[in-house]
């Protein structure tokens, strides 16, 4: 039995970039190797241990091939003989087909180094395209790798491309979108990601009015988010900007994305350019959506992204200031003076209006 280090570990390592996890093949063994030797089994499709002491993942040599659509259409055989080899053969990228063996020797059949000189990403073998998860991959790599001057190989974005025209993705459940997403998002170059998936047709397939939407300066301000370091809800709501509030809704609906990113991203499309607001109530009402007098947080995040939307909308500077008047107008004094219920709402109401009137010199 050999255990070799794997995948993003040794990849990270050869870029000198810093990696989190470390995953680790054994060539040579049963399951049953493993588990008298105390490793706790994990996979259910395959077997896939953890270290009884580091707890680190060790997964046993395998091949698979593809019997159906969709994601449990995977032969494995992870017999013994399978070697190392064969094993990295099954990968998606040449950077991510590399092992490290117990003497810190690299293995590497696929030319991964080399593609690490040239910062290519570049697939190992045309079984990329059993696995249509892949190219939200590639992407996410990209999003990762661009700013050491990483690109997709030529040959990987054609074959990405004519996956994409065949319909591969549709089989891909949507969870798995939202995971690669949100990972992306929070990447250093995340508009890489949607350039790739632009650029060899995916997002158009997955999502065409949110390709169609997308802009150059968009694509821009989307990575000038991350370099502002927003959050990654921050980041989704300006990649949606370009929608309507009801296609932006629909698009959070597809993508299963996160409750808080969909709050945010509606609002955002809705308020973005920020709306006329030519009374009181209609800059209460934006006030409102973002529910600023219990989370003041939220006001601010949207008035970020506008900023970088609308760098020129003066009304910003103006909405974040009477979002903090208008939270502190307390109904303690209403209330003492003997306002109740529906009254009260009523009271306090003119009150923030009368506010925002002075604060804006709107009607
Ligand atoms: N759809 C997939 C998923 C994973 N892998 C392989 O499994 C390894 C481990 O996958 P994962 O932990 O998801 O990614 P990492 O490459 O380790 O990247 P990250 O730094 O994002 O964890 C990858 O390097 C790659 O060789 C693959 O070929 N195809």
């Amino acid at each position: 039995m050999k255990t070799y280090l794997v995948g993003g570990a040794v990849r990270d390592q050869l870029l000198d970039y810093p990696y989190h996890e470390r995953d680790w093949v054994v060539v040579g063994a049963h399951p049953e190797d493993l588990l008298a030797l105390g490793y706790q089994q994990v996979g259910k499709d395959f077997p896939v241990f953890l270290h009884p002491k580091s707890k680190e993942e060790y997964a046993l040599a395998r091949t698979e091939r593809k019997s159906g659509p969709g994601y449990h259409g995977f032969v494995c055989d992870f017999s013994p003989d399978i070697t190392l080899e064969e094993d990295l053969s099954r990968r998606d990228l040449t950077i991510n087909a590399i092992a490290q063996d117990e003497d810190k020797a690299i293995i590497d059949p696929y030319h991964g180094q080399r593609d690490i000189a040239a910062k290519l990403l570049r697939h190992v073998a045309p079984a990329f395209a059993e696995d249509p998860l892949r190219i939200l991959r590639v992407a996410r790599f990209a999003a990762r790798y661009t700013h050491l001057g990483f690109t997709v190989a030529d040959e990987t974005m054609a074959l990405m491309r004519s996956m994409s025209r065949n319909g591969e993705l549709a089989t891909i459940a949507p969870e798995r979108i939202w995971v690669e997403l949100s990972k992306a998002l929070g990447e250093q170059n995340p508009a890489s990601f949607f350039e790739v998936l632009l650029n060899c047709d995916a997002l158009a397939a997955l999502f065409p009015e949110w390709a169609a939407s997308f802009t150059p300066a968009l694509l821009t301000l989307v990575d000038t988010a991350a370099a502002q370091a927003l959050s990654l809800d921050q980041r989704f709501a300006i990649s949606c900007s370009n929608l309507d509030a009801s296609s932006c809704k629909t698009l959070c609906q597809n993508l299963r994305a996160s409750n808080s990113a969909s709050w945010l991203a509606e609002r955002c499309a809705a308020n973005t350019p920020l709306p006329a607001m030519e009374s009181a109530e209609e800059w209460l009402k934006v006030l409102e959506q973002f529910d600023y007098a219990r989370r003041p947080e939220q006001l601010a995040n949207f008035i970020a992204i506008a900023q970088l939307l609308q760098p020129s909308e003066t009304r910003l500077a103006i909405l974040a200031d009477a979002g903090e008047q208008l939270s502190a107008i307390s109904a303690g004094e209403l209330m003492s003076q003997g306002y109740k219920g529906a009254e009260l709402g009523a009271a306090l109401r003119e009150q923030r209006l009368a506010a925002l009137r002075a604060i804006t010199g709107v009607n």
